[in-house]
């Protein structure tokens, strides 16, 4: 069985180094002349799946935009994340969890087990229960090939009053993190399985993200402010693994295809001359 790491290693290889959100925002909805209902919510996810699963690495879906319409919204999402796999992306689902052990494995049997009809290549988590309580979500992941991100230094402002916060080590929050998820990841060719969530936006914060050997996701370009250009004061030496992830700024180009598609491979232009 191939590892997270591996495919996401041969996807970006294919396909660029990119991630696009599927964020069904309600003004998003207006914009594409869509109902904000459930038939909207459906015709915007059926529109990007086949405007950019067949070319895009890695896709991946806002589960807060999909839950705002209850079970019907997680219907569309199951089968958004179905598609999407089908036409060839990977799809990391942006959801954010994070609990006790006991309580955080059922939510990795909901998003990491083959069994569930919500089941993504990787999921986003939330470390602040620590980073052990995630074991449960890192032994799935690695049973089944699929990878967990986890937040590190996030892309909004409010994040750093928590994540910069220095703990009884003399290490902040962030770096404990990094180290813990490094620590995993270590040796392991060509990527670990565990990414970290990195923000394009946070600028130069002196954490040091050069043993993590594993993805880096990095929101906060386009809509929140952040840039290709931003990337080297953010990322450094470890450039090369970094995600970037657009939302906002690609779907506002829809709902012709085309016009998405064109978005998209303006974006991947800027930040693969970031990238190098
Ligand atoms: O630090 C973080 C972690 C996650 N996100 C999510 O990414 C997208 C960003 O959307 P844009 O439209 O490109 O701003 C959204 O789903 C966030 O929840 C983040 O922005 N920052």
């Amino acid at each position: 069985m191939e590892t997270f790491g591996e495919r996401l290693h041969a996807a970006v290889a294919e396909r660029g180094p990119l991630c696009v959100g599927i964020d069904p925002h309600a003004a998003l909805l207006a914009r594409w002349g869509l109902s904000d209902d459930i038939a909207g919510l459906e015709r915007f996810a059926r529109t990007v799946v086949d405007a950019l699963a067949d070319r895009v690495a890695v896709l991946k879906p806002q589960s807060a935009f999909f839950e705002r319409f209850g079970s019907r919204g997680v219907a569309v999402l199951e089968s958004t994340i179905r598609q999407s796999r089908e036409a060839g992306a990977i799809v990391l689902l942006d959801v954010k969890r994070g609990d006790i052990g006991s309580t955080m494995a059922a939510y990795a049997d909901a998003y990491l087990n083959p069994a569930s009809t919500l089941r993504a290549d990787a999921i986003t988590v939330s470390p602040y229960l620590g980073v052990g309580s995630l074991q449960p979500a890192f032994d799935l992941a690695a049973t089944h090939g699929g990878g967990v991100f986890v937040l590190a230094l996030t892309s909004n402002p409010e994040g750093a009053s928590v994540q910069h916060a220095v703990g009884a080590g003399g290490k902040t929050v962030a770096q404990t993190v990094i180290d813990e998820i490094s620590q995993v990841n270590a040796g392991v060719k060509p990527l670990g399985s565990l990414g970290l969530v990195v923000g394009a936006t946070i600028g130069d914060t002196g954490h040091d993200l050069s043993a993590v050997n594993g993805p880096l996701l990095a929101p906060g370009l386009g809509a929140q402010g952040g840039t290709p250009d931003d990337l080297r004061a953010v990322f450094g030496e470890s450039l090369h693994n970094v995600l970037p992830s657009y939302s906002r700024e690609v779907l506002a180009a829809g709902p012709e295809i085309g016009e998405l598609r064109a978005a998209t491979d303006r974006v991947l232009a800027g930040v693969r001359t970031a990238l190098g």
